[in-house]
């Protein structure tokens, strides 16, 4: 599973290391869109974030049920609690952590994600960073630095990080129970 902040990269870096290890791959947003047929702005607008935060987490018990999954998650997945709790239960949890400042540089132009439809979104950004690179980091098995890396990089690093954390050498790592996934 890949967990992280809006522009993070887990859909991007999900696609793709489902792709390298032959796996299936699901975006919880996609998915939630593919299921309503209406935007994830469209299900803020009339459900308000409280009902998109239910289907999310309905979606995410589901998601979390299927084998063989790499899943990309909404970013605000961790704000409840019982998600963060199913979250440790299952596969291998990856945080893709991207600084406030470089995650601003991609999300500029943004018109897709409600939460940043406000007069201030660079600040929306720093600020939904400090309420959540703790939780993040709750429920992470690891956590792998983007910084200003290209995918390509990034997803080398996913890599390298997912084969210490399963051979036990991942920095407080503990060993992998039996065959988790990312
Ligand atoms: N390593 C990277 N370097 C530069 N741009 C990137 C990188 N990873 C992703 N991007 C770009 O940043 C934007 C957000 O990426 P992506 O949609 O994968 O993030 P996300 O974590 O899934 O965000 P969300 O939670 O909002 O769905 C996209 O335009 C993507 O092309
Ligand atoms: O960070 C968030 O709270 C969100 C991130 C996106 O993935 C979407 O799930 C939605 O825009 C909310
Ligand atoms: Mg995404």
């Amino acid at each position: 599973m890949f967990i992280g902040m809006m522009g993070a990269g887990k859909t991007t870096l999900g696609r793709s290391y489902a792709a390298r290890h032959g796996l299936a791959f699901i975006d919880s947003d996609q998915e939630l869109e593919a299921r309503t047929g209406v935007s994830i702005p469209t299900i803020f607008a009339v459900e308000g974030e409280e009902g998109f935060r239910e289907r999310e987490a309905r979606m995410l018990a589901e998601l979390l049920g299927r084998e063989d999954l790499v899943l990309a998650t909404g970013g605000g997945v961790v704000l409840r609690p019982e998600n963060r709790a199913q979250l440790r239960r299952r596969g291998i949890v990856v945080y893709l952590h991207v600084p406030p400042e470089v995650l601003w540089e991609r999300l500029r132009h943004d018109r897709h994600r409600p939460l940043l439809q406000v007069p201030q979104p660079r600040q929306r950004i720093f600020e939904l960073y400090a309420q959540r690179d703790p939780l993040y980091r709750e429920v992470a098995d690891v956590v792998v630095d983007g910084g200003r890396l290209k995918p390509a990089a990034m997803l080398a690093r996913v890599e390298e990080a997912v084969r210490d954390y399963r051979s036990g050498k991942g920095e407080g790592a503990v060993v992998a129970e039996g065959e988790r996934d990312a």
